[in-house]
């Protein structure tokens, strides 16, 4: 077989970038304010804290403001619910983010029914989930929307393809099951409960990753030519592991999204995109 294909997200995203900064420019050129991007930020787990980072950073890169608020390990859902509130309210903010995981002892759904959703760029309230189950307009979860965009960058053809996806997270898993119907897919989900997971994914033309689980998938995981994404994250003492055990997978798929490089740099792009978005409805900018 022909060597695979892979799908580049860190160039993607780049060059989606570029083109973002240069929009931001133009409004800015005819007076309008700067986009704002609010991040909190719960606790001290460092990989959150390296997320939260790289997100600010991005975002200063293309002129949307980054502000962000850290609370400490220890915060209540209502400590967590009065920085929401002030984000809500603050008129210079378009976009607000709460890095997931929060501490335990925090109600999560509490704090993400709080976020007005049209400043949800992470697309997780009730709101825009609904929205994008009905098939409406709304702010479309970042993750679902960087493989979308990934897929058709490459010309991959989803209608009438078989589609599997290994998770069913409200982050993840789920709303990218979504959009691949939307696209005409038919779609399978796979989750923790599901006896012989590899034979199910083993139809698949397009198998989304996003379990959790660090070289879950290996070539008994694959039909001869699909495309794989892997969405998983892992920090290891050998550097970042996806969900997908590359080297295992590597002569049999057709194309494959790499970890890192694939869908990371993907995911970032999207929440820029969603608060330049969420920007222009607040401004009354055409889209
Ligand atoms: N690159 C990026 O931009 C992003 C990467 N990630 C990464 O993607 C991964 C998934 O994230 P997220 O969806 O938030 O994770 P969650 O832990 O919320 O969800 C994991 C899902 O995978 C399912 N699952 C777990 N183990 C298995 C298994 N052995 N076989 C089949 N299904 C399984 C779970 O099933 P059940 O529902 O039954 O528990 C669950 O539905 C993580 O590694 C995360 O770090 C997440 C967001 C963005
Ligand atoms: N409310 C919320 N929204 C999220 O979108 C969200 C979240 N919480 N919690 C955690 C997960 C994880 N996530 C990643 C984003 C970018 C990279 C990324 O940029 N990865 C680079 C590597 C970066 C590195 O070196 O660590 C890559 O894959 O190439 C990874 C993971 C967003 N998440």
């Amino acid at each position: 077989m022909t060597e695979p294909m892979l799908l580049n997200g860190q160039r993607l995203a780049a060059e989606m970038r570029g083109q973002l900064a240069a929009q931001i420019a133009r409004v800015r050129a005819q007076g309008y304010r700067a986009p704002g991007l609010a991040v909190i930020l719960v606790g001290d787990d460092p990989a959150s804290a390296i997320y939260v980072r790289n997100k600010k950073r991005a975002a200063q890169e293309i002129g949307i403001e980054p502000v962000d608020a850290v609370l400490p390990q220890g915060s209540t859902t209502e400590d967590v619910l009065r920085v929401v509130d002030q984000f809500n309210q603050d008129p210079a903010i378009d976009g607000i983010l709460v890095q997931m995981p929060l501490p335990p002892q925090i109600e999560t759904e509490t704090v993400l029914a709080r976020v007005r959703p049209d400043k949800d760029v992470d697309g997780l309230t009730v709101t825009n989930l609904g929205r994008l189950t009905a098939g409406e307009e709304g702010l479309v979860p970042c993750t679902p929307k960087g493989i979308l965009r990934l897929l058709e960058a490459y010309d991959i053809a989803l209608a009438g393809r078989r589609a599997v996806v290994v998770g069913r997270s409200r982050l993840v898993g789920l709303p990218v099951a979504l959009l691949l119907m939307q696209r005409q897919a038919t779609v399978t989900v796979i989750h923790s409960r599901t006896p012989e997971p590899e034979t199910i994914a083993r139809q698949a033309d397009i198998l989304v990753v996003a379990a959790g689980k660090p070289h879950l998938v290996t070539e008994d995981w694959i039909k001869p030519g699909a495309v794989v994404i892997d969405v998983g994250i892992h920090r290891g003492d050998h550097g970042l592991l996806g969900d997908v055990d590359r080297e295992r997978v590597w002569s049999r798929v057709g194309a494959l999204s790499p970890v890192p490089g694939g869908v990371g740099p993907m995911t970032i792009l999207e929440l820029l995109d969603n608060t330049w978005t969420a920007y222009r409805r607040h401004e009354g900018l055409s889209e």
